[in-house]
């Protein structure tokens, strides 16, 4: 299986499928999972190389339908699959599936009405690996573990709506991050996993803190007086200690605050301790 997206529609399924592999359901046949996002045709190149047509099904995903990398990979791949397997409507049917919020624009581009999976408008590309979108997630752990991830999600939606601000984990951590970057002038913020199946979480964390905060004008118009989101970054952390790490002072605790050299550059490292 293949998932063809981008931003929202990769990095979600993608970070979850891989932390959650150890959970992943036996199936009569090995089911192997891929991710394509790039649109410079290295990944898919070098995928297609080891794929058969006749066993791969292709997942094409993207909440708007219309983003230019995901049809452009979605259409090397159906003519892969048409150069061996030949052009008939059968070839699309069997092998393609389809996620968004347009089914309109899935049936022009010819998935079938049976196999395309619906999300609402609502749901934002950074949030929506929690809707169908999360499909490979589903496809990873089965339809029972997906669903206990929702329900962790919902006990954690819960939380944020019933518990006291002092001791709401969301509101606190936004606190938190508000004061850290316009207060103490902490503008970047490190997240440095110790658990190698978290190896996609920095970049994950990334577009859903910089792409839903970085917003530089309020919802009446007015420009906003605070600065809304520090630079996130990370790397799982055995490879960054012994890339990055040189720059930055020891560290002994799991949260520190930390200087540059000459004292301009502050920033916030976060280390998630494995297990
Ligand atoms: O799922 P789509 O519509 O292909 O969009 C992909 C990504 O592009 C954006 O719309 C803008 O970068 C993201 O919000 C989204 O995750």
């Amino acid at each position: 299986m293949v998932n063809i997206g981008v931003g929202g529609s990769d990095l979600g399924p993608l970070m979850v499928s891989h932390a959650l592999a150890d959970f992943k359901q036996a199936t009569v046949k090995p089911l192997n999972l891929h991710f394509v996002s790039t649109i410079d045709g290295s990944q898919l190149s070098e995928l297609l190389h080891r794929l058969r047509p006749e066993t791969t099904l292709f997942i094409i995903s993207s909440k708007s339908f219309s983003t230019i990398d995901t049809l452009s990979n979605a259409q090397t791949v159906r003519l892969w699959l048409e150069k061996t397997l030949g052009q008939y409507p059968q070839v699309l049917k069997h092998h393609f599936v389809g996620v968004s919020t347009k089914p309109e624009k899935m049936t022009a581009w010819g998935i079938a009405p049976e196999n395309q999976f619906l999300l609402w408008d609502w749901v934002g590309g950074r949030y929506s690996l929690w809707s169908c979108i999360g499909l490979p997630i589903a496809l990873t752990v089965g339809v029972e573990g997906f669903k206990q991830f929702l329900a962790g999600a919902h006990a954690m939606d819960r939380h944020f709506q019933t518990a006291p601000f002092n001791r709401n984990i969301p509101v606190l951590m936004g606190l938190i991050g508000a004061w850290n970057n316009n207060f103490l002038d902490i503008q970047t913020h490190a997240v440095l996993p110790y658990d190698g199946r978290l190896k996609y979480f920095a970049s994950y964390l990334q577009q859903l803190e910089m792409e839903s905060n970085g917003k530089c004008v309020q919802r009446n118009g007015q420009e906003v007086s605070l600065d809304t989101c520090p630079i996130i970054w990370g790397e799982v952390g055995p490879n960054a200690q012994h890339a990055f790490y040189q720059l930055l002072p020891l560290l002994n605790g799991e949260e520190k605050e930390v200087s540059g050299l000459d004292g301009s550059t502050r920033g916030l490292i976060e280390v998630v301790l494995g297990g």
